[in-house]
């Protein structure tokens, strides 16, 4: 059973469907014994309509298998339905579910198992299960319950002649679960490819700009050309053996159907069996012989259905590093996002070594403005993310309103923050969608408001249908400078007690500048900000300056007094900050 571990546990998702599942049941059994009735009307047409040598028996037993078949095709229709529906009502919970734990799994899950590998196990898993379920599963089913019945009907009608096709089946069983077994590992393996193969396009595609920038198409080509035919090898053993398994299950099964003809032959002709119970045999032993074929096939199937549910229960099984205890104290209210930071380190799990964050002691006070400053990679995104509880620091704590982090909700904690990144993320969709993004329940005027005191006005009144417009997929349809006012209004519209700000780099022209500045500086007033600085307006403007280097901070004070005695803070001062 270990062979279907994923797909018994699978058998979970179908609880809630046990009415549907009832009566693809009853359909399917009506349909296996409507299909074994046949062959008794096989016996009765040749035995008493053929041998009687009446046209009237023959007549009546025509017509009592006719009424089998009538029967059948319902059941056949019903049963299809049932099982198909069951199939694709199950795939699409498990995409649900697993779509669900997905966003509830911490950056550092996606830091260890990459975003595109993991995407793609979602769609190329699911697709694959939900095609195995709708139609394989049915088919297995349906053979599974017509072996058993046609074995029934012949130890029934013939037992000892039965007991040869019985013998016979542990040598056909065999071969099936040796190889399945070997299908199951490859399946699996092929899976992977196939989601690196996806992943790979999946980054390529993201950053089509910057690889025909580069002309590196060639090495692209290249490279997803060598993992496209690595997946395709793998697919080629799976299949290989597959292909013997298909072989061998049908040499054996119906050489065994030409062993009993000869066998029952030898009988009618001694007179020991008619020749209508030899015809009823023979179409069970085909039957049974055609449900063995159909079994060994789909069993492939099933193998590679059962690695794909194993490997999505994976997703299903991590656990969020980042979860809310049990019991989440709450934070105070009113909120006043004062930040204090004691002895923090913290370790990337990628690269524990160096640590990113090593003794980090600080105070944001409510109401104020931190400017983080540093040279690049001295940890102030990574600060940023700590704040807002992507990754739990390796030692010490950081409290938000007196709240140590880790004993409150991180909806909670979440809630009375924005961010805005340094490259703004938009979504598919329109402007107004965007801004609405930073509280989803806002009404309308409080969106044109938040637009407005972001400085965006002057761009969506011209754009085709203002706040309306579509945007396109990230945004790609505005400018850099529009992208962060949207991401501004976002965060407005939010109107958070800490507001996270990563400056942007990039130079936007100067009146484009100027608008992003005053939208900024509404955005920062009455509320406490942690901003990573890289203007020298921002830093001149900000309450106090916190100096990082190398995951520690050196120095805190006003523009003025680091000028006075921080060299590192004079030398970037110098050389990094832009003037605006
Ligand atoms: N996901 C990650 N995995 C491992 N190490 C990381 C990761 N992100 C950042 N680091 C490392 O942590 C250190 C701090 O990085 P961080 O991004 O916080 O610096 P920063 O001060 O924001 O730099 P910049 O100004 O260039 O953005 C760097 O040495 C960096 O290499």
């Amino acid at each position: 059973m270990r062979r279907f571990g994923g797909l018994v546990r699978l058998a979970g998702y179908l609880r809630p469907y046990w009415r549907q599942a009832l009566i693809a049941g009853i359909a399917l059994i009506v349909a296996a014994g409507s299909v074994l009735g046949i062959g008794q009307g096989l016996r009765l047409v040749i035995d008493q309509g053929l041998a009687s040598g009446t046209g009237a028996t023959l007549d009546r037993a025509l017509l009592v298998t006719a009424g089998v078949v009538l029967v059948l095709s319902v059941a056949a229709a019903l049963r299809f339905y049932w099982v198909m529906w069951i199939g694709e009502r199950v795939a699409a919970d498990l995409r649900r579910d697993v779509f669900e734990r997905l966003l509830e799994l911490d950056p550092g899950f996606y830091l260890r198992n990459g975003v595109g590998e993991i995407q793609s196990r979602m769609t190329t898993d699911t697709a694959l299960l939900q095609s195995v379920l709708g139609s394989t599963f049915s088919m297995a089913l349906r053979n599974a319950l017509l072996l058993a019945g046609t074995l029934i009907m012949l130890v029934v009608t013939q037992p000892a002649l039965s007991a040869l096709v019985i013998a016979g089946i542990p040598i056909v069983l065999a071969p099936m679960l040796i190889v399945g077994r070997r299908v199951r590992r490859l399946s699996r393996l092929s899976q992977d490819r196939i989601a690196d193969v996806g992943s790979y396009a999946g980054e390529t595609l993201g950053g089509i700009e910057t690889v025909q920038a580069f002309v590196h198409e060639p090495v692209d080509r290249r490279v997803f050309g060598d993992r496209v035919e690595e997946a395709f090898a793998i697919a080629v053993r799976r299949i290989r053996q597959r292909a013997g398994l298909n072989a061998v299950a049908l040499l054996l099964a119906f050489s065994g159907v030409a062993f009993v003809l000869w066998r029952g032959g030898s009988a009618v002709i001694a007179g020991a069996m008619s020749a209508g119970e030899l015809s009823a045999f023979l179409f069970y032993a085909v039957l049974a012989a055609g449900a063995v074929g159909v079994l060994s096939e789909v069993a492939g199937e099933l193998f590679r259905a059962s690695g794909a549910a194993e490997r999505l229960f994976e997703l299903l099984d991590a656990e969020p590093a980042i979860q809310s205890p049990n019991h989440p104290i709450t934070l105070p209210v009113p909120a006043r996002g004062e930040v204090v930071l004691e002895a923090v380190a913290f370790r990337y799990p990628t690269r524990p070594e160096p640590p990113a964050l090593t003794g980090v002691d600080l105070v944001v006070h409510a109401g104020e403005t931190l400017a983080l400053v540093g040279p690049s990679g001295a940890g102030k995104s990574t600060l940023i993310s700590l704040l807002l509880r992507f990754h739990d620091p390796s030692s010490g704590r950081i409290t938000l309103d007196g709240v140590d982090l880790r004993d409150a909700d991180p909806a909670a904690v979440r809630q009375r923050m924005a961010l805005v990144a340094q490259e703004p993320v938009l979504f598919t969709g329109t402007v107004a969608d965007n801004i609405r993004f930073g509280n989803p329940s806002a009404e309308r005027d409080r969106i044109v408001d938040a637009a407005k005191a972001a400085n965006c006005q002057g761009f969506v009144d011209a754009l085709p249908a203002g706040l309306d417009t579509d945007i396109g997929p990230g945004g790609v349809q505005l400018s850099g400078g529009q992208r962060q006012r949207i991401a501004i209004a976002r965060a407005i519209l939010r109107d958070p007690a800490l507001l996270l700000l990563d400056e942007a780099t990039s130079s936007l022209d100067a009146e484009s500048e100027q608008q992003v500045q005053t939208a900024l500086t509404r955005l920062m007033t009455h509320r406490t900000s942690v901003v990573i600085a890289h203007r020298l307006a921002t830093v001149r403007n900000a309450d106090r300056i916190a100096v990082l280097e190398t995951g520690t901070v050196r120095a805190i004070g006003t523009h003025d007094q680091l000028m006075a005695t921080d060299d590192l803070y004079a030398h970037l001062a110098a050389l990094q900050f832009q003037a605006g």
